[in-house]
């Protein structure tokens, strides 16, 4: 660093020293129980940050996600200093890794083909995808081809993950014309693994909606023919992608409470939090399965809540039907061993698996429907979401339209607005105003009636979630009312740098300070309600 360099960059002064953030400093990046050191400036972006580390590691900037002392540094804009990351400090990368496998299949002819499958994938359509790869050959009918790995000769249902045990190698398949079997000899054993699956019942006067007693049913009788739970390679939790039977579809995902991030069996490395706190600002480790359910049951049609005449409409954003479960399997992340005892059984949400053609993340948003951001946007903003990044939303093509399907929910309801953030809000659908259906959906909202609902499903909401939960749905309401796109309204509930309040969090600071002691939630809501009419005012439709 030239002289001049250093007499124009910033400088803080603190007991006498001269502190200047432009002066390299080392960090330490934990990585698949790795440490790599690495020399990044305090005052670089965490943008910046991530692409140094895509230039020296070659891992994709939108595949990482940083972690320091139990919080993701989740804005990319905000500086290294803002998140209070010093010399000699430890930042966990967790790297969101494709489901994508390299495979290399060599034919009986010595020809090699390579090709990329979703792990996800079986047998039987790695066999499709070679017909048409090789055509011309003498195995171009499905029916004619032979699959053998190491030997082994592979059925038709088996998963690509299964067969590929070192997760990310090249595996080597040899295709060759079957010989003929002796059907009655060749029968495939199964194996013999525990397995239970259970729907958590709190309220017996609640019947399960049948969409869901399907996806259990599924489910289960996929462990008991020994298709294995297979753990996602994305996420920073643990999250396992439940089989169908017959093991050609992934029907659910289950996510365990004690493997979420900062939870004490979390697979992924990351140190258990030491205050309790989850991994975003106003969240309990081992509450994400329950937001994970709770989205789910707030998410009303567009006739209202559910009732039994409607238990199996779709909610009007789309969150996939989830319910909490108990579930034993030897799959799961035990540290200590497996038994097969009580001790093992994990609880968890289990949510219906959505097919789907990847996430918002894969694409530009210029092609998405206004109605799809919309009613994500809806239900974000209404449940103050603390992770919604564009990852957390499937995409999915009917005919020529895209749908969206928003997932991973496990930060909805957070105690405060600290860490709200929502990528939609830099696409261009935010700015359009909402709909008339929209409106008449938002004017049909009613916290206390969500309140009471999560309640009568078990979840008796603490006092500091119920007021989020209120705030929020009073602000959406308001906001709509007075014709504010999502835009304006969510620009209100997000910081914009990290250590900078949100126009919530100023308006939350200023009812507790007008508060006297001894007055009621009731009473709070109301100064709440006059302090956001007044902000409104000032705010341009
Ligand atoms: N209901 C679902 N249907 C289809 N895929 C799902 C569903 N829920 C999760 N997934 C997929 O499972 C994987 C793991 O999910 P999870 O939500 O834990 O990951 P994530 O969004 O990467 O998490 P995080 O934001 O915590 O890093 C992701 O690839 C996600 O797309």
């Amino acid at each position: 660093m030239s002289t001049v360099d250093v007499a124009l960059s910033p400088i803080h002064i603190e007991s006498g020293f001269v502190h200047n953030i432009n002066e390299p400093i080392v960090i330490y990046l934990t990585v698949a129980g790795s440490v790599i050191p690495m020399c990044i400036l305090e005052s670089d972006s965490i943008a910046s940050v991530k692409l140094r580390i895509q230039t020296c590691k070659g891992f994709l900037v939108k595949k990482q996600k940083l972690v320091f002392e139990g919080k993701e540094l989740s804005r990319n804009n905000s500086l290294v200093k803002d998140y209070g990351v010093l010399s000699g400090d430890i930042l966990h990368l967790i790297l969101r890794v494709s489901n994508l496998l390299m495979i290399t299949v060599e034919t009986a002819f010595k020809k090699e083909i390579k090709f990329q499958v979703d792990r996800f994938r079986n047998v039987r359509y790695l066999k499709q995808k070679i017909a048409e790869e090789a055509k011309g050959e003498a195995f171009i009918n499905v029916s004619d081809q032979e699959i053998l790995c190491n030997g082994e000769k592979l059925d038709d249902q088996r998963l690509i993950d299964d067969i590929c045990r070192n997760r990310d190698a090249i595996v080597h398949l040899t295709v060759q014309k079957p010989a003929q079997v002796d059907k009655e000899t060749n029968c495939e054993k199964l194996p013999n693994v525990g397995y239970q699956l259970q729907p958590v019942i709190v309220n017996p006067n609640l019947k399960i909606p049948p969409v869901i007693w399907d996806m259990l049913d599924s489910a289960s009788g996929g462990l008991k023919m020994g298709k294995k739970p297979l753990r996602s390679t994305e996420g920073t939790g643990g999250a396992y992608f439940m089989q169908h039977p017959l093991g050609n579809e992934i029907v659910a995902v289950f996510k365990p409470i004690d493997e979420e991030p900062l939870a004490v069996n979390n697979p992924q490395g990351l140190p258990p939090s030491t205050n309790g706190e989850g991994l975003k600002g106003g969240t309990k480790v081992g509450e994400g399965a329950l937001r994970e359910v709770a989205a789910y049951i707030l998410d009303h049609p567009l006739t209202g809540p559910r009732t039994s005449n409607s238990e199996a409409e779709k909610g009007f954003a789309g969150v996939p039907p989830t319910i909490m479960v108990k579930c034993l399997n030897p799959e799961f992340n035990h540290p200590l061993g497996y038994v097969g005892g009580l001790e093992n059984i994990k609880v968890g949400s289990l949510q219906m698996f959505v097919k789907n053609c990847g996430s918002c993340e894969d694409m530009g948003p210029r092609d998405f429907p206004v109605k799809e951001v919309h009613k994500i946007t809806v239900f974000d903003i209404r449940t103050a979401n603390a992770d919604r990044h564009a990852g957390n939303i499937l995409m999915n093509r009917d005919g020529g339209r895209i749908m969206l399907t928003p997932i991973d929910h496990g930060y909805c309801l957070p105690e405060n607005f600290k860490d709200c953030t929502f990528d939609w809000l830099y696409w261009p659908q935010a700015r359009e105003p909402y709909s008339k259906q929209v409106l008449n959906y938002i004017n049909s909202l009613d916290a206390e009636q969500d309140i009471a609902l999560l309640n009568s499903h078990g979840w008796n909401l603490s006092l500091e979630c119920a007021r989020t939960l209120r705030i929020s749905t009073m602000l959406l309401k308001k906001g709509a009312a007075k014709g504010l796109s999502p835009f304006s309204i969510g620009q209100i509930m997000c910081r914009v740098k990290v250590n900078k309040e949100s126009m919530i969090e100023k308006m939350v600071q200023k009812a507790h300070h007008s508060m006297l002691p001894g007055m009621s939630e009731v009473t709070f809501l109301e100064i709440i309600s006059k302090i956001m009419d007044f902000e409104l005012e000032n705010i341009s439709v």
